[in-house]
């Protein structure tokens, strides 16, 4: 429960990374689940606190559990170390420890005497392991920008049943209304799209989240065009600014990742055709890779991936908000 509404706010957090926190009463049930919804609001822990204070039932939480180590600094909002220590929980289980130095050590902090909590990492817990892996795939995206200077980029492939990527004459799609739903749901999730002009030229995509709610709070979402002999139509990039794309190109595909990761982007993906696709699989600029087979009515669905992946939560998961 406290995944799937974490998962809702992919796409709406960065820079920041998407967060959720539960809290519990002594026997284990869940009172409140808070979420980060957005830079510069509120921490889930703030959020799930305000939640318990709101009802009526902070004197009754014992627990939290949250999917990332809370932060111990003063960044736009206070720390959310001090938040718990100042409130009647006892025992925090964190999913992951913050990977940046500015807002590590809430931990100590926690455990910190006197009136300290206690403090228990889930990786420490094998019985937990399942959650553990997802908290790791829900921090997957912030983490790749912040340790490697690049968003985690997905790409997503898909094929009719000859193998072929090219839609028939007239479409610009042909998988499956489950499968198109997928593919918006990671545009929802996503900061940015990298395409190419190829693409462009063939289909002029819309490349909107249409199939699932988008997020009402999102910031200007970026749109990279792979184009490096100014092909790119310019009527068809002022009706895509038009409709709130941010519309940048890039003349070497390789340079994208760390310019996206310079504009606070977590995670990207790649709408692309055969020939960018080549580059991207050729160069290893993956992270994760969902490939759509159609197979006459059905579509078969693998991904492959290199870690914990995101994509895996949101195949898992569908957007609350879905109908
Ligand atoms: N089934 C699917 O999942 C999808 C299918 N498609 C289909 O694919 C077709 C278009 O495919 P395609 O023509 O291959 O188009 P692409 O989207 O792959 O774009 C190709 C262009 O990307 C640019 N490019 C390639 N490598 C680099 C690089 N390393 N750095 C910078 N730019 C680069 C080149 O631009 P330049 O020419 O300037 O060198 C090239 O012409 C359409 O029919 C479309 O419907 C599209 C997306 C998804
Ligand atoms: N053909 C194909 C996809 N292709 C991608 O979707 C784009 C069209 O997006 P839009 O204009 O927003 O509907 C198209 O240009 C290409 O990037 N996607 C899929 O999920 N399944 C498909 O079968």
């Amino acid at each position: 429960m406290i995944i799937a509404h974490a998962i809702d706010t992919l796409g709406a957090t960065s820079p920041n990374p998407s967060v959720g926190c539960a809290l519990l009463d002594g026997e284990g049930r869940i009172l409140t689940v808070g979420v980060h919804p957005k830079a510069g609001q509120p921490h889930a822990e703030a959020m799930a606190l305000a939640q318990a204070r709101d009802v009526g039932v902070l004197d009754q939480v014992r627990t939290a559990l949250v999917t990332l180590e809370p932060c111990n600094h003063t960044g736009r909002t206070p720390p959310c170390s001090e938040a718990l220590r100042n409130s009647p929980v006892e025992h925090v289980w964190i999913g992951v420890a913050d990977p940046t130095l500015q807002a590590a050590g809430g931990a100590a902090r926690l455990q910190e005497m006197p009136g300290g909590c206690d403090v228990t990492f889930l990786e420490d817990v094998p019985e937990l392991a399942d959650l553990h892996r997802d908290c790791r795939a829900l921090l997957a995206p912030f983490q790749s920008r912040v340790m490697r200077h690049r968003p985690w980029i997905s790409v997503k492939q898909a094929l009719d049943h000859n193998g072929s990527m090219i839609p028939p004459a007239g479409q610009t799609t042909f998988t499956s209304e489950s499968s198109l739903t997928l593919a918006h749901r990671l545009r929802r999730a996503t900061d940015a799209i990298i395409t190419g002009v190829g693409t462009v030229l063939a289909d002029k995509p819309r490349f909107t989240v249409r199939r699932v709610p988008d997020h009402a709070n999102r910031a200007r979402r970026l749109l990279v065009v792979c184009d490096r002999h100014g092909r790119l139509p310019a009527d068809w990039k002022a009706e895509m600014e038009q409709a709130g794309f941010e519309v940048l190109t890039s003349t070497d595909l390789l340079a994208v990742p760390a310019m996206l990761a310079d504009r606070g982007v977590n995670w990207a993906m790649v709408e692309a055709g055969p020939a960018l696709l080549k580059t991207v699989s050729n160069s290893g600029l993956w992270d994760d890779w969902l490939t759509i087979r159609k197979d006459g009515d059905t579509d078969h669905i693998t991904l492959q991936s290199r870690d914990e992946s995101p994509l895996r939560l949101l195949r898992e998961n569908a957007c609350s908000l879905e109908s």
